[in-house]
């Protein structure tokens, strides 16, 4: 019997080997997107390809082999693993089985390759899952274009749900905080709690991009779970590119004024990340580590994203459940 709907999971994308030449490929086409980077073509082709694309591949791709592992890319390798985790709990949880699929907006899966293995599964109902918790035209409006895309040669549409975000779905507090309580019990102690999220240029939230809120209400929340004081949990944004103001506070100018105050342990948190990748165990892990104790601060602890956490495909199952009802 044919399954009743499929899912496609979607994440951000991550070049095919930590090479200059494989980082190129992948920044080129996600730098490309005038979702992520919205200026007029011809004045950024010129610097995207006479400028970025020369420099900066060697450079980050020694920071993605700082990190690669034996399955590769740890975003990919960890969509994988959420991939099966989440097939296996619907089956559990409906008694059917649910073709779940990953695709990337960038590389490979495509969405193509995800959407074809749903067909082949006779599904013609689809969920789109993009794994970003907290919406934004950069990301999962990117997803939203790239499956326009994808779906445009067909002759005949699946039918489409679009999870838009959760970024207040109890569900996804309550992994947060499981996560955050865990750590500090294996750890027998509380640092000063930072929740770092992937930074936006400033001008696209002032132009109606939800992202800031959406990061704001999260912390809020996980703060509130937490029953943390105010004071005792900061929130700011990483991963700047390029010269215009981006969201602010920016982690890494936090860290470095934590570490000349003396600031005896720091944890954090990236809670944008559904799966850790190079923004999180590179720039996170490693490069702001380093700020924050070159500039006189102590301990530094950094809390893994949900990954495969079994309350992280509990959510992800229930984001399911909830937008596939009548299906
Ligand atoms: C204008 C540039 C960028 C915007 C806007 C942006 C938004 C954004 N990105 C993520 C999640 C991820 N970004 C990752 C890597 C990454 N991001 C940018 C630039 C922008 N991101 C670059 C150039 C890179 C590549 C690395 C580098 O050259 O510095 C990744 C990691 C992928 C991996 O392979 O590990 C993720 C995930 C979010 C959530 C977001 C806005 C909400
Ligand atoms: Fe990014
Ligand atoms: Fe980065």
């Amino acid at each position: 019997m044919a399954a009743r709907y499929g899912v496609m999971l979607v994440n951000l994308g991550t070049p095919a080997a930590p090479t200059a030449k494989a980082v190129r490929e992948y920044l080129a086409e996600f730098l490309g997107d005038p979702r992520v980077i919205d200026a007029p073509r011809w004045l950024w082709w010129p610097i995207l390809h006479g400028v970025i694309l020369r420099i900066r591949p060697p450079k980050v791709a020694k920071a993605y082999a700082s990190v690669w592992q034996e399955e590769g890319s740890p975003l990919l390798a960890i969509g994988r693993r959420q991939q099966r985790a989440l097939a296996a709990a619907l089956a559990e949880r409906t008694g059917e089985a649910v073709p779940v699929e990953l695709a990337m907006t960038y590389g490979q899966p495509s969405m193509e390759q995800a959407g074809l293995a749903l067909r082949d599964a006779g599904v013609d109902k689809i969920l789109v899952l993009p794994l970003y918790p907290q919406f934004s035209r950069t990301t999962t409006g990117a997803v939203f274009q790239r499956l326009a895309k994808a779906l445009a040669p067909c002759p005949h549409l699946p039918e489409l749900r679009f999870v838009n975000h959760y970024h207040d779905h109890p569900d996804y507090i309550a992994a947060l905080a499981a996560s955050v309580r865990e750590h500090w019990e294996a750890q027998g102690d509380r640092g000063r709690l930072l929740m770092s999220y992937h930074g936006i240029p400033k001008r696209y939230v002032d132009n109606g991009d939800p992202y800031g809120r959406h990061c704001q209400r999260t912390s809020e929340l996980l703060a509130q779970a937490l029953e943390l004081e105010e004071g005792s949990w900061f929130q700011s944004y990483q991963s700047r590119f390029g010269r215009e103001e981006w969201l602010k506070p920016y982690t890494d100018e936090t860290l470095k004024q934590w570490g000349a105050d003396k600031t005896e342990c720091v944890d954090v948190i990236s809670p944008a990340f559904a799966a850790d990748c190079l923004e999180t165990l590179e720039e996170i892990d490693a490069e702001n580590r380093e700020y924050f104790q070159e500039a006189g601060g102590g301990r530094y602890r950094y809390i893994p994203a949900l990954n495969d956490r079994p309350e992280h495909i509990h959510l992800l199952s229930q984001l399911v459940a909830e937008n596939t009802a009548g299906w």
